[in-house]
């Protein structure tokens, strides 16, 4: 087996271990680490990118902020650059929800490329899943709110990977967004 099947899989392990006990809002109750493995798919098969450590770092985006992982940790396992996109995919969530939702708008342009892609991917993923199915509670304004925060953020990371902006388009087109 090569490094780089032994890496991801190390690193997806890791992913799987730290989400243990979360799942997503919908009303299956889907474990939570269906969401990075399938933005790192969006990257790796649907955007044909080969970079090892955003397939990574696409793994692990949720990891610091929704699990007890901290930037050092992975810092220690996957190395500095992993760790660094990481840091800079996560949202601060001591802040109120309105400001982290602001500074992913105000942060996106500032991002480096592989923290883009797995924004992008982030959001793609995301956004099909509320076309799939409403998470428990939202209502339907909440959805379209969602859609039209994603389409500012996302205006901030143009430039980086035309067939998933182009995904990205599509749907907002959908939307009236
Ligand atoms: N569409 C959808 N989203 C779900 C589901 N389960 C969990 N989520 C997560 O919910 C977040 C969006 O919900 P919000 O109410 O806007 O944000 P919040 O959870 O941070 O308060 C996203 O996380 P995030 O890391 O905050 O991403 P982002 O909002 O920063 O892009 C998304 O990954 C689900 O079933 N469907």
């Amino acid at each position: 087996m090569n490094s780089n099947t032994t890496v991801l899989l190390e690193t997806v392990n890791f992913a799987a271990e730290k989400h243990r006990n979360q799942r997503r809002k919908d009303v299956e109750g889907t474990p939570y680490i269906n969401h990075p493995i399938g933005v790192a798919r969006i990257i790796s098969y649907e955007g044909g990118v080969v970079d090892i450590e955003v397939l990574q770092a696409a793994l692990l985006h949720d990891t610091v902020e929704d699990t007890d992982t901290s930037i050092a940790e992975l810092e220690l396992i996957f190395g500095p650059t992993v760790a660094r996109i990481v840091q800079e995919v996560t949202d601060d969530k001591t802040l109120p929800k309105q400001e982290r939702k602001r500074l992913q708008v105000e942060h996106a342009p500032h991002c480096s490329h592989q923290a883009k892609l797995v924004k992008l991917a982030d959001k793609l993923y995301n956004l099909r899943d509320l076309n799939r199915c409403t998470p428990t509670g939202w209502t339907a304004e909440r959805v379209q709110e969602y859609f039209v925060w994603a389409s500012m953020v996302v205006r901030g990371l143009r430039g980086t990977h035309p067939t998933i902006e182009e995904k990205l388009e599509e749907l907002f087109k959908q939307r009236g967004v």
